[in-house]
């Protein structure tokens, strides 16, 4: 293929984003790829003695099948999708749902390095394609004062572990090794590049004259 030829397929990549998430939004159009949103709504509890990797890569790829599934979706449209767990002692954090949660959460975080395990999944037809990026994140000690604060600020409710690195917690953030856009949500690196991979399969792949 010559790289104006490919210039060319790169007009007409549009994927859908399987995501309810604003950053993940944000994250995708930091990239410049055209595309459209359509949330998966899926059941994400995790199984009994499931490793944080299966998990993440199980939901990810859910959220993905599930949105190519729906009925009416356009058959010629890549799906991506993508999951993020905050990992402790290997248990996977949720989202706090009140105050209490929160600070049992920010407490398992307070003062020492944890993992943020982001998957990212594309679909189209029988085709599928998984990554991951794994960081570490060293947070400073917390006081409960902080934590109980963080709390009313709202920035913690809907995000994995209780916190948003690219808010208020950047405060709590001592060192961060890996993807700060994979702490985000969205690891830029790695999905422009899955992205880069499709669209060159998916020209090759097309009846040209
Ligand atoms: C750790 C961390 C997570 N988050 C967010 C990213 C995700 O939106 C959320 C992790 O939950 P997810 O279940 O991965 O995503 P979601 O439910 O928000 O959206 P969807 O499943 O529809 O794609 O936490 C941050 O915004 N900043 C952070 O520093």
């Amino acid at each position: 293929m010559t790289e104006s030829n490919l210039n060319k397929a790169i007009v007409y990549f549009r994927v859908c984003l399987a995501s309810q998430s604003p950053r993940r939004r944000e994250l995708l159009k930091q990239i410049g790829v055209d595309f459209e949103v359509r949330p998966a709504n899926i059941d994400e509890q995790r199984w009994n003695n499931e490793k944080p990797y299966d998990y993440v890569r199980r939901i990810t790829l859910t959220k993905a099948s599930t949105v190519w599934q729906q009925p009416g979706f356009p058959q010629d449209m890549p799906v991506l999708a993508s999951d993020t767990a905050v990992v402790v002692d290997d248990d996977v954090l949720g989202k706090p749902e009140n105050e209490q949660e929160s600070v049992a959460m920010l407490s398992r975080l307070s003062g020492r390095t944890h993992q943020v395990l982001t998957g990212v999944g594309i679909m189209f037809a029988n085709k599928r394609e998984f990554v991951s990026v794994e960081s570490e994140v060293t947070f400073r000690e917390i006081s409960e004062a902080e934590m109980r604060h963080y709390w009313k600020t709202g920035e913690g409710r809907d995000k994995a572990g209780g916190y948003a690195v690219q808010g208020l917690a950047a405060s709590f953030v001592a060192n961060i090794n890996g993807s700060f856009s994979g702490v985000m949500g969205l690891p830029l690196f790695e999905t422009s590049a899955l992205l880069q991979q499709w669209r060159v399969a998916m020209w090759l792949s097309r009846p040209h004259s």
